[in-house]
């Protein structure tokens, strides 16, 4: 009998689900909703096998993409009622100095979800949409959220503090938190089998690149540092959001050039990053458009390159020995150039790519033979993480 999990990615604009085969580690259906609230949307329902459904339509709210996610799978499958359904994922981003594991739903939790939305306004908001409806659709079912900072609160304070006054940071819950906990516990695990070695022994550095991205430095399994802060907008340079900049950019910002505080943080979030420098936020067009020869997209990638080089240098440094480092998530998966960039020069530090491999397919090893620190392509799969974590909760006594 198939025990399968519903995940839910409710984003704040989009609604990604996956139904996933707990036992088998397999999708049985999966979906995106994408631009939700906008005057165009666009909706994808796909059945391993089967043509993808796909509609153009604009849909006002996560309620509303619901409902459209529930008659896809009336119409085109599979059979929820015949699924074996044993509970609902959310991934949850903000999960605070709090839930340091999944956690069962209720209305206390859920509620402690809302408290921690001040310290992600862009996503709680968009999680807890998600948790009503799917509350509302499968009320005699368990629900479990997932949280993205669970995985990180092993970060030691010396590596989470800041160093700002003390009675505000604890006042206002500023400290860094962290962010893809469960796409860095999920490849940093795979990282250590691949090695064949005890999770334990094993220090990685995963370089988790998507539309969202963050390094991570994984000691014998456990987080220590990670280049997301208080929110998801710290660390590396991203999609659409700018990563580190000196905090004082704000101040110039609204006080030189009058930008109010959500226009620097729609500024910031929404307009930086690949987008904000060459004018798309979308990796593959950016590699294209630097091949064509096209100078901001060259120095777009040269900056992408400069950031993850330091990254990766300083939690080299904080892990003293470092076996491997893997690179997932669309860009770290699919794109080899990036690969390249963000290790090139670094042969000294002992690590060797093999360009070969380098531009092969799947999950690999893509550093020369004899490179000291070994170079991993690892293909993340946070739904499936997510599934299993709501299947041991709902086995457990
Ligand atoms: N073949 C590819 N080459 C380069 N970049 C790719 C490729 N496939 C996907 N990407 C990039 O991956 C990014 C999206 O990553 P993904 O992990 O799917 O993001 P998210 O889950 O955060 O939405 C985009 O920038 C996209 O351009
Ligand atoms: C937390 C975060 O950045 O998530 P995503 O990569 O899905 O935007
Ligand atoms: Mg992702």
């Amino acid at each position: 009998m198939t025990r399968s999990v519903f995940v839910i990615n409710a984003g704040s604009s989009s609604l990604k689900y996956q139904l996933v085969d707990v036992d088998a580690g397999r999708a049985l259906a999966s979906g995106l909703i994408e631009r939700i609230g906008e005057t165009t949307g666009e909706a994808k329902h796909e059945v391993p096998g089967s043509e993808p459904v796909v509609e153009q339509r604009v849909i006002p709210d996560h309620e509303k993409a619901f409902g459209w996610v529930l008659r896809q799978f009336e119409r085109h499958g599979p059979d929820l009622e015949r699924a074996g359904l044993v509970g609902v994922g959310h991934r949850v981003v903000q999960g605070g100095a709090r839930f340091d594991r999944a956690v069962r739903v209720d209305d206390d939790v859920q509620q402690q979800i809302e408290d921690l939305a001040p310290l992600a306004p862009l996503h709680n908001p968009a999680n807890l949409q998600g948790i009503r409806s799917a509350r509302a659709t499968f009320p005699g079912l368990p629900h479990v959220a997932v949280f993205d900072t669970a995985f990180h609160l092993t970060i030691p304070p010396a590596a989470h503090r800041y160093a700002i006054e003390e009675r505000v940071a604890a006042e206002h819950r500023v400290r860094k938190y962290g962010f893809h906990g469960t796409s860095h516990q999920y490849v940093s695990r795979r990282m250590a089998e691949l090695l064949g070695r005890p999770l334990d022994e094993v220090n990685s550095i995963v370089l988790h690149l998507g539309n969202g991205a963050s390094a991570t430095a994984v000691r014998g399994g456990r987080s220590i540092e990670t280049s997301m802060g208080m929110t998801p907008l710290a660390g590396l340079v991203m999609g659409t959001r700018s990563g580190d900049i000196d905090p004082g950019v704000v101040f110039h910002l609204h006080r030189v050039a009058g930008m109010s505080v959500d226009e620097i943080d729609t500024l910031l979030n929404k307009r930086s990053g690949l987008l904000g420098m060459t004018g798309t936020g979308d990796m593959r067009d950016v590699l294209q458009a630097a091949d064509a020869g096209i100078g901001r997209a060259v120095e777009a990638l040269e900056i992408v390159g400069h950031r993850l080089r330091g990254t990766v240098g300083a939690y080299l440094a904080h892990l003293g020995r470092t076996d491997a480092i893997a690179f997932t998530a669309g860009i770290g998966e699919n794109a080899a150039r990036v690969r390249e960039i963000a290790l090139e020069g670094l042969e000294g530090l002992g690590i060797v790519l093999d360009p070969e491999r380098n531009r092969g397919r799947g999950e690999r090893r893509v550093s020369a033979d004899g490179s000291p620190i070994e170079v991993w392509v690892v293909p993340t799969n946070e739904e499936l993480e997510i599934a299993r974590q709501v299947a041991a909760l709902v086995d457990a006594p």
